[in-house]
């Protein structure tokens, strides 16, 4: 696969019309290659490299881009000289990203914007001889003759009007044409670097290996699971997480959606049955790279049955169907909600199972924290996480109680161990508040996709709103103002019937945002609504996976391991953090994941033990007692990377 900015493997079409618009040629492949390059004039060309035909070569000149899709890897180039149209499936999305990206820099702060397209007559009569070099890599210089030239109003190449016309009903349509995006590019997905580790583990799951990757809360994870995603080829990967809001945090479906057989519940002949009558089987089918974000809350017996499953309807004995596996997640945080045995007592990972065993070939952890900075905190979460806390770190988390961490009436968001008791603090709290109540309606792309949207994401269907509401951005809008998805502000006022939120640095004028999910048949679910809800109070359970940047929390009723830790990470900093009563037996670690990490690093190192001393006893509820014997802090710390 490509990985620099200016080739591209993917799926092409291309047609050409004649001058009534009927096709009269046309070239499919699927392994194709995509060359951006100059000629002896320099000119620049796409090179279209296909198995068994010679390579076609395309001036990028009078082009128009459809690339609404591009981030589904998919995008069409229209050669208006040449009445050519090439249309690209399948591509690794953040490389077409960055391919589509390469060429508006080049071509509007290049050629086009000096205008010096050589003519036709001076290159027939030129004697310099024919030839074909790949183009040089952005620069910044390019960068800023592209912004210059643009001057954000127009650009050499917009979406044609019907591209545009199609998505109006939902998408952002006031906004300038997304080409600007391409050089401008706020999201942090596309600028933030991967650390080495990050780049180790990418490099392995673009090897084809099943990987399973961990790390601490705030490691990155789910950063670089959108990286890996970005890398893969579109339309044979599916990316899912454990719950709905893991997966919309990497633009994914739930697995049980994805699975298609319910909770799982019936036999593998049931299963494959009820999946063979419908779209879900040729998902099954088509699909070559399965990513599992937030995978600790899969349970066991349902990770297993998939996994047989996806050899039956793929008619294969290979561990999960020959299909690669992509894992990720933290065990030491929440465990799987219990879906159709509840009466079974014993929690099951999918660790556990025979699944798990026959399928990861590789285990990697990540040790660098990016959420936090402060080694402190830092070091008092690791130690939460394993259910370990020193007195010294539990006097330092019952000292929040005391802070005010307050700013310009932002309020901290209470988490709370039970999800009703979030709901009752929200809607008692806007009740109280007086002066008149806004409604905001989401606009869904069809009714039946509301249910869906519901459940994928955060975005409220009805968001009820008032002056002094305490409000979440759902959102990275504007990344280096700290306009973040997580970022807590307060409804100032109402102005054009828009809420005005002041964040801890700005007012921020909340328009309408765009949210496009994934649906189980392949297609997209679309809400367009005001990117905010409220955040008085959050659930531990829909906390997991964000980052909040000023919380309040009682962990008194929490009630499952793992419950205080998935809390307390969620802050950015000690500072920004108050728990109202701390204490070391609110924290504690299952046994089974403390035995299974062990034996990870057991694997890959042999390391002499440090037996913990009775001071150091951690937490521990229905385990064997010396389930943490062996566990030292530095054995905790000591990375897992490349476990085979
Ligand atoms: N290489 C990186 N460079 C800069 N920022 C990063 C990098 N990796 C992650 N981050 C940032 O760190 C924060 C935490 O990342 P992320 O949510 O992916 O962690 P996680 O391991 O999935 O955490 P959790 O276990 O809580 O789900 C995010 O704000 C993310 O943007
Ligand atoms: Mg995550």
């Amino acid at each position: 696969m490509a990985s620099d900015d200016l080739t591209l493997t993917c799926c092409v079409k291309m047609e050409w019309m004649n001058t009534q618009g009927m096709i009269n040629r046309q070239l499919q492949s699927k392994n194709t290659t995509l060359r951006l390059i100059r000629n002896e004039f320099r000119d620049i060309f796409l090179e279209v490299s296909a198995d068994k035909v010679a390579p076609v070569r395309l001036q990028l000149k009078g082009i128009s881009v459809h690339k609404n899709f591009m981030k589904e890897g998919k995008a069409t180039i229209k050669f208006q000289d040449v009445r050519c149209t090439v249309f690209l499936t399948n591509a690794p999305p953040l490389q077409l990203v960055t391919f589509l990206r390469t060429i508006f820099v080049k071509m509007t702060g290049g050629a086009v914007e000096k205008g010096k397209n050589t003519p036709l007559r001076t290159q027939l009569l030129s004697s310099k001889p024919r030839k074909f070099d790949e183009i040089s890599p952005i620069t910044e210089s390019d960068l800023y003759r592209a912004q210059r030239a643009n001057g954000g109003k127009s650009t050499a190449m917009r979406p044609s009007p019907t591209c545009k016309r199609k998505l109006s009903d939902v998408s952002s349509s006031s906004k300038a044409p997304a080409a600007k995006k391409l050089y401008t590019s706020s999201s942090p997905i596309q600028n933030d670097p991967l650390d080495l580790e990050q780049k180790e583990v990418l490099q392995a799951c673009l090897s084809g290996q099943n990987i399973f990757f961990t790390g601490s809360a705030g490691t990155g994870k789910s950063f670089l699971l959108r990286k890996i995603i970005g890398a893969l080829p579109a339309d044979v990967t599916v990316a899912t997480a454990s719950t709905g809001v893991a997966a919309c945090h990497i633009g994914g479906i739930t697995l049980h959606q994805f699975a298609g057989i319910g909770i799982g519940s019936g036999s593998v002949d049931r299963c494959v049955d009820m999946l063979s009558k419908g779209i879900a089987a040729s998902l099954w089918r088509k699909c070559k790279h399965l990513v599992i974000d937030e995978v600790s809350m899969i349970d066991a017996d349902f990770f297993q049955k998939v996994e047989e499953v996806a050899r039956k309807i793929r008619k294969s004995d290979k561990p999960f169907g020959g299909i690669q596996l992509i894992l990720c997640g933290d065990f030491f945080q929440l465990p799987p909600v219990g879906k159709f045995e509840s009466s079974k007592k014993e929690i099951n990972f999918c660790f556990q199972t025979e699944a798990w065993k026959n399928c990861v070939q590789r285990t990697f952890e990540l040790t660098k924290v990016h959420r936090q900075e402060e080694q402190e905190f830092i070091d008092i979460l690791n130690e939460v996480r394993i259910g370990k806390v020193t007195a010294k770190s539990e006097k330092i988390l019952t000292e929040t109680a005391r802070q005010k961490i307050e700013q310009d009436g932002i309020l901290a968001t209470r988490l709370c161990s039970h999800t009703q008791d979030a709901n009752i603090i929200n809607e008692s709290k806007l009740k109280e508040l007086p002066g008149e109540m806004k409604v905001f309606d989401a606009q869904d792309s069809s009714p039946s996709a509301s249910v869906t949207l519901d459940n994928l994401t955060t975005v409220p269907r009805k968001l009820e709103l008032k002056v002094g509401a305490q409000v979440m951005l759902l959102k990275n809008i504007n990344v280096s103002k700290g306009l973040v998805n997580g970022a807590r502000g307060v409804v100032k006022e109402f102005k054009d019937d828009l809420p005005l939120v002041k964040f801890r640095n700005q007012l921020y004028l909340a328009l309408p945002e765009r949210w496009a999910v994934k649906t189980t048949s392949g297609g997209i679910a679309a809400r367009r609504q005001v990117p905010l809800r409220l955040a008085w109070a959050f659930s531990i359970h829909k906390s997991q996976g964000l980052t909040l940047d000023c919380v309040e929390m009682s962990l008194g009723r929490v009630f499952e391991a793992g419950q205080a830790y998935v809390a307390l990470s969620r802050a950015q900093s000690l500072k920004m953090l108050r728990v109202l009563d701390f204490k070391a037996s609110q924290v504690w670690a299952n046994p089974n994941v403390v035995d299974f990490y062990n034996k990870l690093r057991l694997e890959k190192d042999a390391f002499t033990l440090i037996p913990l001393g009775s001071k150091n006893k951690s937490n521990l509820k229905s385990g064997p007692k010396n389930s943490l014997k062996g566990m030292s802090k530095a054995l905790l710390n000591k990375p897992l990377m490349n476990i085979s």
